[in-house]
């Protein structure tokens, strides 16, 4: 278990096919005497059991991560290498919160000396400068702390593909832009077989800490004998097969002194070598989670060390197919010095024939006794997939010379001519309505006219054949009360101002003919033109409130209309159905209700004269008072008070002192009928605001 804040080299396996080299560079660090620990990520669905086991025998630490693939190789394939498809796993180094530091490696990197003093860097994050682009970074080696908020960035970056070269040197640089700390080259020194900058190789050549061998080929892909010359890159390569030989190759060589299952242990890591491998008797590698229990004590492998191998039968095809290069071994075993030259002929090429595909070595899995093995393909891993590119084709876009038509009168048929045709007008307002404007305080005072329904429409029409004399259509204005006047409750008018319209008077007319018959005709008295085909010769009338008489009441089966009973009220109404009048109230002819409404008024502008004003004081002022600090001359921009029209010049910044007339406009509905209502209040206090404004 890492203690807090440790330091670690770090590297990462995505595949088998890395192995020699993860391995190769354990040991190129520990030879040149690290005091730190090494660890290792392994993607474990790609891993094998055999793989895990080697990494076992020199990493202290070996973290299963989850592997994140890029799905958008358009970059990969720019750069031809589609197999690091997987690279951005890299990024799961950062999560790694139980050290301290860490000093990522490449899995093909070989360690010339240890670089422990990287550890001591202050900064988060430093990388040396890449060969092919030396402005950014190579990702080879990095020196990092881990840190979930660049995790989750790169995490991020990494689910959307973002990465200039579909890989994790792409998106590490992309993210970390230049804030990273410049290491010197020669802490990731990538030389190549192709060009070499020779003096400077040779200048700096003992300061070097590691080689990394960049692009496709890596040393164990291409065999010890690749790369035999004295160039840098020649060297370097050399430098990585010291290690291999110093601690693979005698496991190869000495195979008397050592142990069946242990030269089945090592035998992975000359599988992936180019060269290396010698197809030994046929092993299993099965893991141990997988194998059937056994029972039977004789089918157990006799070695306990290791148990991870084991011996089966296999078909007697595939024993021949093995029988063959076995045989060449005792020639082999003879080799004991660990000399390239010295390879016998016969040694079997690196070849994917040998590769133990799980239907050629593997035992059959028994289904009915064993869960699947874990480095089984998965489910539909064979379904066909098509991958679609983005075009490359340079070439910009060019419209073509024109479009074909679209198809014509697939659906419908547009009308030639416009079949909607605007109704007749009815009413007058119809014919010359004012357009709608909308009205300013501010207007006012600039002289723009008052809208319409201020304008008193001069004298009504007294009657109805004055009215259709009228040649040209009238817009009706509701007459409003000159509160100028002196007196307003005399002069009021209490019809409507469309009762006298012989338009209207027409419409309802014709309404109510078309109506006529066996269906409910409401009529009552009212101001309106003579309807003689009404039996009691009244008049057409809008007020619909009215009861019918008994002979306009037509026959079922329409509503009922109400029909008054004689002893509603409980008493006896009189011949005319009059209710008696009640006692002690003025009789109908005696209530004049422009009488009472004015002395109504009169008694409500005397009780105000009497608060406000002391005897011989002007009655109707208002008391001025202080404004509260920084409102004086203050007008609010949405309101102004309406006073009388004689106030009209200068609404705005005339403060009201005189009351208006007191108007009577009838009780409003309030309250419903039994409905409960506070009827005392206790007032609120005043705000902090309010406190400070009546102080002052
Ligand atoms: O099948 C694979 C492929 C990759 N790796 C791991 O991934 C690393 C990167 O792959 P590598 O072949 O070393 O890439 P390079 O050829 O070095 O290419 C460059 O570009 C890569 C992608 O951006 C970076 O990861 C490298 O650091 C950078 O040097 C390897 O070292 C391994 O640790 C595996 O384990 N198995
Ligand atoms: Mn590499």
């Amino acid at each position: 278990m890492a203690s807090d804040g440790e330091d670690v080299y770090a590297t990462v396996l995505l595949s088998d096919l890395y192995l020699p080299g993860a391995l190769v560079l354990a040991h190129s660090l520990k030879d040149a005497g690290t005091t730190k620990k090494l660890a290792v990520l392994v993607t474990t669905d790609t891993v094998s059991a055999d793989a895990m086991a080697q990494l076992q025998t020199l990493f202290d630490f070996i973290i299963p991560v989850e592997r994140i693939v890029n799905d958008s190789q358009a970059n990969l394939a720019l750069m031809g290498r589609l197999d690091l498809h997987s690279t951005f796993t890299k990024i799961a180094l950062w999560k790694q919160l139980q050290f301290r530091k860490i000093v990522y490696m490449d899995a093909d990197m070989v360690a010339l000396r240890a670089p422990d003093e990287l550890f001591d860097l202050p900064h988060a994050f430093s990388a040396a400068p890449d060969i092919g682009w030396p402005d950014i970074f190579n990702t080879g080696l990095l020196v990092l702390t881990p840190n979930l908020g660049d995790y989750y960035a790169l995490l991020a970056m990494a689910q959307r593909g973002i990465s200039f070269d579909g890989a994790d040197q792409g998106l590490l640089n992309m993210h970390f832009k230049d804030n990273f700390n410049r290491l010197s080259f020669t802490y990731n020194v990538t030389p190549s077989a192709h060009y070499q900058y020779l003096p400077a190789y040779r200048h700096f050549q003992s300061t070097i800490s590691a080689a990394h061998f960049i692009g496709q080929n890596k040393p164990w892909t291409q065999g010890r004998d690749a790369n035999r010359g004295s160039t840098p890159y020649d060297e370097m390569v050399g430098r990585w097969w010291a290690v291999y030989d110093r601690h693979y190759r005698e496991s190869l060589t000495s195979k008397q002194s050592v142990k069946s299952t242990a030269q089945g242990a090592s035998t992975i890591v000359h599988y992936h070598t180019k060269g290396e491998f010698q197809p030994p008797a046929p092993v299993t590698s099965i893991p141990p989670a997988y194998q059937p229990e056994e029972t039977d004590s004789e089918t157990s492998h006799p070695s306990a060390e290791l148990p991870l191998h084991e011996t089966i039968e296999l078909p007697k095809e595939m024993e021949e197919a093995y029988a063959a290069p076995v045989h060449t071994n005792p020639e082999a075993e003879k080799h004991l010095e660990p000399q390239p030259e010295s390879q016998p002929e016969s040694q079997p090429e690196y070849h994917p024939e040998y590769h133990p595909e799980p239907e050629i070595i593997y035992a059959p899995w028994d289904a009915s006794r064993a869960p699947p093995p874990s480095d089984s393909l998965p489910e539909a891993s064979n379904f066909p997939a098509t991958h679609y590119d983005m075009s490359s084709d340079p070439t910009p876009f060019k419209a073509p010379e024109r479009y074909p038509d679209p198809p014509k009168d697939m659906y419908y048929e547009v009308p030639k001519t416009p079949t909607y045709q605007k109704p007749a007008p009815i009413f007058p307002w119809e014919l010359n309505a004012p357009k709608a404007t909308r009205v300013f305080p501010e207007d006012n005072d600039l002289g723009v006219p008052e809208p319409p329904s201020l304008i008193d429409p001069g004298p009504a029409p007294t009657d109805e054949g004055k009215a259709e004399e009228r040649s040209a259509p009238v817009t009706p204005t509701t007459p409003t009360i000159k509160l100028t006047t002196a007196d307003p409750w005399q002069t009021y008018t209490r019809g409507n101002a469309w009762d006298d319209i012989p338009e209207i008077e027409r419409y309802i007319g014709g309404l109510q003919k078309n109506r006529k018959g066996n269906i409910q005709v409401l009529q009552g008295y009212g101001a309106g033109i003579t309807d003689v085909s009404s039996p009691g010769g009244r008049r057409h009338s809008m007020k619909l409130t009215d009861f019918p008489t008994e002979v306009e009441r037509p026959s079922l089966p329409v509503t009922p209309a109400p029909i008054r009973r004689p002893s509603f009220w409980g008493e006896e109404r009189d011949k005319d159905g009059e209710l008696p009048a009640a006692e002690g109230v003025p009789s109908q002819e005696d209530w004049d209700p422009a009488v009472q409404l004015e002395q109504l008024a009169r008694r409500q502008s005397d009780v105000l004269a009497n608060k406000l004003g002391k005897d011989g004081a002007p009655p109707r002022e208002i008391p001025l008072r202080p404004l509260p600090y920084g409102s004086e001359g203050v007008s609010s921009p949405t309101y102004v008070a309406q006073g009388p029209p004689s106030g009209a010049t200068g609404l705005s910044s005339t403060p009201r002192t005189t009351i208006e007339e007191p108007s009577y406009s009838g009780p409003g509905v309030m309250w419903e009928k039994d409905e409960t209502f506070p009827s005392k209040e206790t007032p609120a206090g005043a705000t902090e605001e309010e406190m400070d404004a009546l102080e002052n």
